[in-house]
């Protein structure tokens, strides 16, 4: 890993809350992704789209710090992910450092993950009491009020498995914002559900992008949710953002003959 530490400091004030300087990621041969830059600003609702295997869960997977970069740093609310300075110096980040980072940041998997022996309000505050060491009665009021927002009030004393994989989404995003992230990282959250199920995930998180100042980066294949949510459609082709803007722009009237072709494939 190497970091370039003559460029504009990223952790400067009017900073991003995401960026990504000169990223690079490759598995073998292969570069996933390639010296990549963006950045999210705070309280926006960012969607990356793309083909298969352009490197979207690559991005964020090295957010959640499942895996690391080459080459390039990242920076989350002005503090390097995976970096941390030592005597001056950038040098790669400490387990510590990531851990402490990695808290602003919450994510949505395409499978729920939830502890299945575990009832649906314990799934959402497991996490606040033994990471964040909150009290519980005040971890099972905010956990009451997350999931009275996501529709789940009368599952609360369920488990997972008694649950639809729609309400499972629903309690996943719950438990996410549970630990009052930054950024909620939301990776095709949809495609692992029931065709029936989906609009009823994608309503909850269309209302959280409303009615929460939470930022959003999210990468999906749902482009009328994207249109729904985004302040900004990122397009990205072999590891690289080949073109963004608007979902007005993106979706009526790319620039890129790239997005004109992938967008025609899947609208
Ligand atoms: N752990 C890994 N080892 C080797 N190759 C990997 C690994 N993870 C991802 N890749 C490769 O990296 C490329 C980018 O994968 P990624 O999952 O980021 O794409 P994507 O744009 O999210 O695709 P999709 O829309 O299909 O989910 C793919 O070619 C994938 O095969």
């Amino acid at each position: 890993m190497s970091a370039d530490t003559t460029r504009t400091d990223p952790t400067a004030e009017g900073r991003e809350l995401i960026r990504f300087d000169k990223v690079t990621k490759r598995f073998g041969d292969h570069v996933v992704l390639d010296r990549l830059e963006f950045g999210v600003s705070p309280g926006k609702h960012v969607t990356l789209i793309g083909p298969s295997g352009s490197g979207k869960t690559t991005i964020l997977r090295l957010l959640m710090t499942l895996i690391r970069p080459d080459e390039g740093t990242i920076t989350v609310d002005g503090e390097y992910l995976t970096h941390e300075e030592r005597g001056g110096r950038l040098v790669p980040a400490g387990e510590k450092h990531v851990r402490k980072v990695r808290r602003k940041i919450g994510m949505v998997f395409q499978q729920f993950n939830l502890f299945p022996n575990m009832k649906v309000l314990r799934n959402v505050t497991e996490a606040p009491v033994h990471v964040l060491g909150l009290g519980k009665d005040e971890a099972e009021q905010r956990a009451r009020e997350l999931l009275e927002m996501v529709g789940l009030t009368e599952h609360i004393d369920k488990y997972p498995s008694q649950l639809s994989g729609g309400q499972q989404q629903r309690v996943a995003i719950a438990r996410a914002l549970a630990m009052r992230p930054q950024v909620l990282l939301l990776d095709e959250v949809t495609s692992a559900l029931d065709p029936e199920l989906v609009a009823g995930v994608l309503d909850v998180l269309r209302d959280i992008a409303r009615t929460t100042d939470i930022t959003m980066l999210c990468v999906t294949h749902e482009m009328s949710f994207a249109r729904d949510i985004s302040d900004e459609v990122l397009m990205f082709n072999e590891g690289r953002v080949i073109e963004s803007g608007s979902p007005e722009k993106i979706f009526n009237d790319p620039d890129h003959e790239r997005t004109r072709e992938f967008l025609g494939s899947i609208l």
